[in-house]
């Protein structure tokens, strides 16, 4: 557990560049921090490994003041991950990897073995790629490189500084993908610093909002989304705040419609109750589709005639990811298939994904009005003391 009181750090020509600071990370959370350029945020994460001492205030680490820990000993505990990876050019994958653990004394082969494994998690197959040299990677995967490296003497505590920002969008997507995969397996306490708010949302637990030194709203990413706490909030948040909620919003049971169902080997019906019917197979797993009215005019199996559908989702995928997936398909609709990808559980239509985002903020804003209730009566019983 991370947790800051009342920090503050001014530089020596004066600039304030965290003003009484206070939130805290709690264990296996990961928290992002975002805002614009020069609003404290890489000066915020240099407090907790002391590589920047603050002006006054308190930073706790697991309930112990950091500044009685050896900076040395403190950042055994803390993984640092940067944009500019710093991997030592003249050494292989596999040894930047390990150098960490080595170092702190676990034997080579051993160390070795456990990079290997970190190689793996982070999606680098170190046979492939164990023996390179840094610069004979991708920009992205010399960052996966760095996350293993941060990862090789499991810290229980991660610090990341905009780590995907030196990439382009696409890999950048990836490697936040994989890199929420990891934590769902890792569970570090992680303090994510990034100027982008797609990324503040994709990935944080919570998301600190920062403005000049100050953070302006600490929630989940989806409070921050549908209710942001200030102006400054709701502008830093954009205009396009619906579509970025639609990527915190996961599909539902309850969001999806259930059109009529046949499977492959039954005769083509001669009427259905829909324009469409979905098509399982034996085992009620999704093949594909028939249309109503080619089926009227023909005869023979379903499976003569059914067409395949490519435009399916797990339940929880979000809904820009349904919404993607209409657009990739041109598709009116897409199958909703349960978390393990077998079973069929419906279809979700533009309308329903419409519903499903109004539900979204809707939940939030009630929410906030209950927050406030709560609060009210806190006031009403202190002011009754
Ligand atoms: N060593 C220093 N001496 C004086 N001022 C500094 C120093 N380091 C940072 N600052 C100032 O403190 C403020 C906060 O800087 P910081 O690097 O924490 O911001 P940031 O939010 O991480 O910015 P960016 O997104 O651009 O990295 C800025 O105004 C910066 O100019």
């Amino acid at each position: 557990m991370i947790r800051f009181e009342n920090v503050t750090k001014r530089y020596a020509d004066g600039t304030t560049a965290v003003d009484e600071l206070s939130f805290e990370v709690a264990d296996g959370e990961l928290v992002t921090l975002v805002g614009p350029s020069g609003c404290g945020k890489t000066t915020t994460m240099k407090m907790v490994n002391r590589l920047i001492e603050p002006s006054s205030g308190r930073i706790f680490l697991d309930n112990e003041d950091i500044s009685t820990v050896d900076p040395v000993q403190l950042r055994r505990r803390i993984g640092y991950v940067i944009q500019q990876v710093g991997l030592f050019p003249h050494k292989t994958v596999l040894d930047n990897t390990a150098t960490v653990p080595h170092l702190l004394g676990t034997g080579r082969a051993k160390a070795r073995a456990r990079a290997a494994e970190l190689l793996d998690l982070v999606g680098l197959d170190p046979k492939v790629y164990g023996e390179r040299y840094p610069e004979q990677l991708s920009g992205g995967q010399r960052q996966r490189v760095g996350v293993a490296r941060a990862l090789a003497a499991d810290p229980p505590v991660l610090l990341m500084d905009e780590p995907f920002g030196a990439v382009d969008p696409v890999v950048r997507e990836r490697l936040q993908s994989e890199f929420l995969r990891l934590q769902q397996e890792v569970r570090k306490t992680v303090l994510f610093v990034t100027h982008d708010i797609e990324e503040a949302v994709r990935l944080g637990d919570r998301i600190a909002v920062y403005g000049q030194g100050r953070i302006e709203q600490f929630d989940t990413p989806s409070a921050v989304l549908g209710a942001p706490a200030t102006d400054y909030v709701a502008d830093f948040v954009g205009a396009d705040r619906g579509l970025k909620r639609l990527s915190v919003t996961p599909i539902e049971e309850s969001d999806l419609e259930q059109p009529p169902v046949v499977h492959l080997d039954d005769t083509l019906p001669r009427a259905l109750d829909a324009p469409w019917a979905v098509v399982l197979d034996s085992a009620d797993e999704l093949h594909g589709w028939i249309s109503g009215a080619h089926a009227a005019e023909r005869t023979g199996s379903v499976r003569e005639h059914a067409r395949r559908m490519e435009a399916w989702l797990p339940l929880g995928a979000s809904l820009k990811q349904a919404f993607a997936t209409m657009l990739q398909h041109d598709a009116g609709w897409i199958a909703v298939l349960d978390k393990d990808e077998h079973r069929f559980l419906g279809v979700l239509t533009p309308a329903k994904l419409h519903e499903a985002l109004r539900r979204s903020t809707a939940a939030d804003a009630q929410a906030i009005a209950r927050a406030e209730v709560q609060l009210e009566s806190v006031d009403a019983v202190v002011g009754s003391l």
